[in-house]
């Protein structure tokens, strides 16, 4: 199932921030050395997610993927209304569902399921499984108790369950059976959307294509409509009509599955695909590709948050830079950065970095870097660096939003990457629309106007 075009949910700049002022210590910093107070509070923000925008059509699976931590299930919740945003709107079948509360959004609900990975802790042990799966439909005052065991029997046979089973009790089923315990009782209430936060990362592999394999038939037969959320791409790609790429907190590529698969447009989803994990148990996976940590969320990198670990970090247009002088400078500015050199002989640094250090205001700054070097100076040369290089670069001063064209198929390519500012529509970031107010063909009216003629660069 593909889906069609019309959005059954559309998500429009969702930003979501915590204070870190939960907990005991909550928000409580320790203040440099001989300072007074010695501890001080001030709650900090987590910027879980931040001016995310997609539509979700009905009938399709949107493939939602990103390392631990970079906000996925924050991402959901939020969608869910399980907790509010910070900012930004979520649509629901065209109602703004972030407006709603009270017993408009609980009746919302129904509509909307979510499953959750560890089929273990979501089912309770002390409820027999027809319980478990009758519950919701309780809940919302669907049928009577003997029309709601029949429901739930029938669902469990759906599920790939044996009805007799109703009376039997979690602990008697093995991880995939629990699964589909679950996906009964999220069909229960008869919902259009399910939100599947790693539903089979929990499972071994060869029972997760099992389960994968009967939630496509049912959304096949249930005319269901999938967020189907992993940090694994093979299980993303098994699943999926189309893929968002999320890099802390931010999406930063979305296309149709085959289009992202062969065809990825930013440097963070080629790192990922690079990482798949293939058969070999010293493989080190995501992290041995990308260099460098991923930054907190309390102080996200301004404009691309990817850009800090960034191959491909833009050189600043004031320095008149050849490709190689660039890589070198980058070289060496990282090397500096994070300290990774032992040696602070500025002539040895230009050998073993430079095949000659860049002439005009760019070698400027790097021989006053190596000036501050041979007087021991680390720091100050990694912030001149930094400063001149890093923060100076288009990756730095602008948040990136642009829609390319697709190699595969005719479906939108939304990439966050200005390495496409000259020949992709450059669009807000917040809305997902063209910057220029030029609306798509898919918002109703022409856009006639070509790409080049509205790139902002
Ligand atoms: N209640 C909270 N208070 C403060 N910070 C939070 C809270 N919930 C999540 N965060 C932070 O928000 C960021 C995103 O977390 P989230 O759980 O959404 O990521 P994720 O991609 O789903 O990760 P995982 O795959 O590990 O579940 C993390 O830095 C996390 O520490």
């Amino acid at each position: 199932m593909s889906g069609t075009d019309e959005p059954l949910l559309r998500v429009e700049g969702l930003t979501k921030h915590f204070s870190n002022d939960e907990g005991l210590f909550g928000g409580f910093k320790r203040n440099p050395d001989g300072m007074v107070p010695p501890v001080v509070h001030e709650p900090e923000l987590v910027r879980a997610v931040e001016d995310v925008s997609f539509d979700i059509r009905k009938g399709e699976t949107l493939g939602l993927v990103g390392e631990s931590g970079c906000g996925k299930s924050t991402l959901a919740r939020n969608i869910l209304q399980l907790i509010k945003p910070t900012d930004g709107t979520v649509y629901f079948k065209g109602e703004d569902i972030t407006a709603m509360g009270g017993e408009s959004l609980r009746k919302k609900r129904r509509e909307m399921q979510l499953i959750f990975q560890d089929p273990q802790s979501s089912l309770d042990p002390r409820m027999k499984v027809g319980q478990i799966v009758e519950e919701p439909m309780e809940a919302h005052g669907m049928l009577d108790d003997e029309g709601r065991e029949v429901r739930a029997k029938e669902l469990l046979a759906k599920v790939g369950l044996d009805p007799q089973h109703y009376n039997r009790y979690p602990h008697a089923f093995s991880g995939g059976q629990r699964q589909r315990v679950n996906l009964a009782r999220a069909l229960s209430v008869n919902p259009d959307f399910i939100v599947c936060d790693e539903p089979v990362s929990a499972l071994d592999v060869s029972i997760q294509a099992q389960v994968l394999n009967t939630m496509k038939e049912l959304q096949e037969e249930f005319d269901l409509t999938y967020l189907f959320i992993a940090h694994d791409l093979s299980v993303i790609r098994h699943i999926s009509d189309r893929v968002a790429v999320m890099y802390l907190g931010q999406l930063v590529e979305l296309a149709d599955k085959e289009e992202l698969y062969e065809n990825p447009q930013h440097p963070y989803t080629r790192a990922l695909l690079d990482s798949i994990p293939v058969p070999d148990p010293r493989s080190s996976g995501v992290r041995g590709v990308l260099e460098g940590d991923v930054p907190s969320p309390i102080d996200p990198p301004s404009g691309c948050r990817f850009r800090t670990r960034c191959p491909e970090l833009i050189a600043p247009e004031e320095y008149d830079l050849s490709a190689t002088e660039w890589e070198e400078t980058r070289a060496f500015m990282r090397a500096i950065d994070r300290r990774t050199v032992e040696t602070n002989d500025p002539e040895e640094l230009r050998r073993r970095f430079f095949g000659q250090v860049p002439s005009g205001e760019a070698g400027t700054v790097v021989e006053t870097a190596l000036d501050h070097l041979e007087r021991e100076e680390w720091e100050e040369a990694a912030d001149l660096l930094v400063a001149e290089f890093a923060e100076k670069s288009i990756c730095a001063r602008e948040v990136p939003a642009y829609e390319i064209t697709p190699e595969y198929g005719s479906d939108t390519h939304y990439a966050a990457c200005h390495l496409h500012r000259d020949e992709g529509i450059r669009l807000d970031p917040k809305t997902g629309e063209r910057a220029d107010g030029v609306r798509t063909a898919d918002s109703g009216t022409e856009a006639s106007e070509s790409a080049s003629a509205v790139s902002d660069d």
